[in-house]
């Protein structure tokens, strides 16, 4: 099995060339404003946009923004993530404003060599998520249609099975793009032979999501340390009362399982930032994660806890962080956060921090990137391939 990349497109010759670009441009948006708070993976994406631009490939860009339900919704439109990809490339981005009706015919019929088209949301249209192969197939004809050939750089969509990242590669010629070329180099060198300690540090919101991910860690790793929401289904498997804090009621049983199995591999959180509200102005203490008051919920990962997964993560040689420990987005609950993230950044070992959001608080933090190994653009997309997972995008672009 072979995985042709951007370079042999680009020896090829993509001048005068329709390129249709899937990239992971769903950033975090201010849900006030509607600004982007953190352009992380648009930047990601633009080594393969600009060497496409300067070849002179018509260069037709689709993504994903949110979890729209397959029609229209102005919340996650991709129009202001045309405006700062036109700042960052230099050059104004043209933007469709649908995914494959007339507006977006009419912008890719209108581009000259060496421009940029942005296609409105690919999750406005039912048939990008669909679990239908047919209604998927249709849609992904579409889409095929704008393109001669397709380079798929949205790393951190390559786990699901959509139209854009499965069923389009199967009907152009199809490449990776740098980004997940890069991605997946980084990621194999932890499924091979990681140096040891190997040290795993999940937290985010996405419980059911990374539950199946530990356990296929277990095994590989010597130490898992679990806080952000997903910690509370945890504690609530050990028996304790978790108050209001995100639980996934239907997953405690697996969790007792994962626990009883785990050979004492998994650290949980000892003490926990406990507030009254779900808001950056709650009152809040620090509580002891077997004592949270019932009208409470977590929000961070407490003080002694941070010292005892900074301890964990200086013992270790590989480390894979994902997933912010509480809701960093509040400053009254980023310090978990920053705990965590400085105490990799002082270890030489070789770590990967995977994940949208986790990326966007190493940045919104302050933090230096260039002090963790890599950055990944994909959070499930990561788990998913250090789970040994078949990936759907990466399985549909070999031949
Ligand atoms: N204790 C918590 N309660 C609720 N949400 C939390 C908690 N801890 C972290 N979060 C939220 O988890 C979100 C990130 O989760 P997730 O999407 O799983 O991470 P990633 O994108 O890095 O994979 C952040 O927006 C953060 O506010
Ligand atoms: O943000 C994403 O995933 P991540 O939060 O796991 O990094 C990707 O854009 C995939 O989005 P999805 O989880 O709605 O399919």
């Amino acid at each position: 099995m072979t995985i042709r990349n951007l370079d042999d497109l680009l020896a090829e010759g993509v001048s005068g060339r329709r390129v249709l670009v899937r990239a992971d441009l769903n950033v975090p948006l201010d849900k006030q404003t509607g600004d982007i708070t953190d352009d992380g993976r648009i930047r990601a994406v633009l080594p393969t946009l600009s060497a496409l631009v300067q070849a002179g490939a018509k260069v037709v860009v689709c993504s994903h923004l949110g979890r729209p339900k397959g029609a229209p919704d102005p919340q996650f439109s991709l129009r202001p993530v045309a405006g700062r990809l036109g700042e960052l490339l230099g050059a104004p981005v043209h933007f469709a404003e649908d995914t494959v009706g007339d507006s977006a015919r009419a912008c890719v019929d209108g581009l000259a060599d060496g421009q940029v088209a942005l296609l409105e949301n690919l999750r406005f249209n039912k048939g990008e998520t669909s679990k239908d192969d047919a209604e998927r197939g249709a849609f992904a004809d579409q889409l095929a249609a704008f393109g001669d050939a397709y380079v798929d750089d949205a790393f951190g969509a390559v786990h699901r099975k959509h139209a854009s990242v499965f069923d389009v590669p199967a009907r152009l010629p199809h490449v990776a793009g740098r980004l997940v070329l890069r991605e997946v180099e980084v990621l194999s060198r932890l499924t091979g032979a990681p140096e040891r300690p190997y040290v795993v540090v999940l937290g985010g919101s996405k419980v059911s999501d990374k539950l199946a991910v530990i356990e296929a860690l277990l095994p590989t790793v010597d130490r898992l340390l679990i806080g952000g929401g997903m910690c509370f289904t945890f504690l609530k498997a050990q028996g304790h009362e978790v108050g209001t804090s995100l639980l996934e009621e239907e997953m405690v049983e697996t969790c007792r399982n994962l626990l009883e199995r785990s050979e004492g591999k998994i650290m949980l959180p000892v003490d926990v930032v406990a507030a009254d509200a779900f808001a950056p102005d709650a009152a809040h203490d620090t509580v002891r994660a077997d004592g949270i008051p019932s009208h409470r919920l977590g929000l961070d990962i407490g003080p002694e806890t941070v010292a005892g997964f900074a301890a964990a993560i200086s013992q270790a040689k590989t480390i894979f962080w994902n997933g912010p420990m509480g809701v960093f987005e509040m400053p009254a609950f980023a310090a978990g956060t920053r705990g965590v993230a400085e105490a990799i950044t002082k270890t030489d070992a070789f770590s990967v921090v995977g994940g949208g959001d986790s990326a966007a608080a190493v940045r919104a933090l302050g933090l230096d990137e260039s002090s963790f190994g890599h950055i990944s653009t994909g959070g499930g997309a990561s788990l998913e391939y250090l789970e040994g997972k078949t990936l759907p995008g990466i399985a549909a672009l070999e031949d």
